[in-house]
């Protein structure tokens, strides 16, 4: 089976001023990823890493210096939309209602009015916002404004969802309603998502697979399996095996695996 996302020996180098004179900066180096299609990826990393940067190479908004990226076997050479990236910011409009928010892809491709204000309300359904899509984004609170962000990505019905750190903004509660909410829509969508964060327990409790990022340059050292089997009803978070997955995180983060750290030294 193709994979979902081929990420192949991938490098960015940036070109930075460095006390007056121009220097090459290499963000990320040596990435390597294959996701299959319909998982659920976490991306965890200190600051820094190049998490951004993976994404930001995945969704064809900047280009790799060396390597190559194929989504569904086809070599990534810029933004289109079997890709939709949602990021820490919401990006709404604020002179469009969040109807309007979520038709803005839609307009890009060119879907007839009515069709995209059907499509926008079922987008606005699956992410609890019915009965809200005449409101403007300052009548709307943080976790709401995210949720029509995913909505509009999700409208345009692409094969790999990219977050970028979707939930940092957000306080603690609404942070983890979200969460749920976001594996409810991945399972009733069966989207590919690749899920940039920050925070380990974010990354055991959402991932199918969670891939470690270290620094200076960016790589990706471990991909842990996440075999957690959650009872409905029951808070994984306070199983014992989330705890030790947790554990397994943090440990790849501090002491990235020895093999590949040799082999970039
Ligand atoms: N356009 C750019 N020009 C120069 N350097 C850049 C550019 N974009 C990113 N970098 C550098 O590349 C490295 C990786 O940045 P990136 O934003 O991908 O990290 P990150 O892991 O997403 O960080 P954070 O978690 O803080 O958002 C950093 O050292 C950053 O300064």
């Amino acid at each position: 089976m193709t994979a979902a996302l081929h990420v192949a020996g991938v490098r960015k180098d940036f070109v930075v001023r460095n006390q007056g004179a121009s220097a090459r900066f290499t963000a990320v180096q040596d990435l390597d990823l294959v996701v299959p299609d319909g998982q659920f990826l976490t991306v965890v990393g200190p600051s820094g890493c190049g998490k951004s940067t993976l994404l930001d190479l995945v969704a064809g908004l900047t280009a790799p210096t060396a390597g190559r990226i194929l989504l569904h076997g086809a070599p990534v050479t810029g933004p289109a939309t079997d890709r939709a990236v949602v990021f820490q910011q919401y990006a709404l409009l604020p002179w469009r209602t969040a109807r309007k928010n979520v038709e803005l892809g839609l307009e890009s491709i060119g879907v007839p009015r009515r069709q995209r204000a059907r499509l926008a309300d079922e987008h606005l359904h699956l992410v609890g916002l019915t009965g809200f899509e005449d409101r403007y984004p300052h009548e709307l609170s943080g976790g709401m404004k995210q949720r029509v962000a995913i909505a509009r990505a999700l409208a345009v019905d692409p094969r790999v969802l990219l977050m970028d750190e979707p939930f940092a903004a957000l306080d603690a509660q609404t942070r983890e309603s979200l969460q749920e909410e976001l594996l409810r829509i991945w399972r009733a969508t069966g989207k590919t998502v690749v899920f940039i964060t920050h925070g380990i327990d974010e990354a055991v409790y959402l991932g199918q697979r969670v891939a470690v990022m270290t620094p200076r340059p960016g790589r990706i050292s471990d991909v842990i399996d996440i075999d957690l089997d959650p009872v409905p009803g029951q808070d994984v978070r306070s199983d014992p095996a989330f705890g030790r997955l947790r554990h397994r995180v943090w440990s790849a983060l501090q002491h990235p695996a020895p093999d590949r750290e040799v082999a970039h030294v």
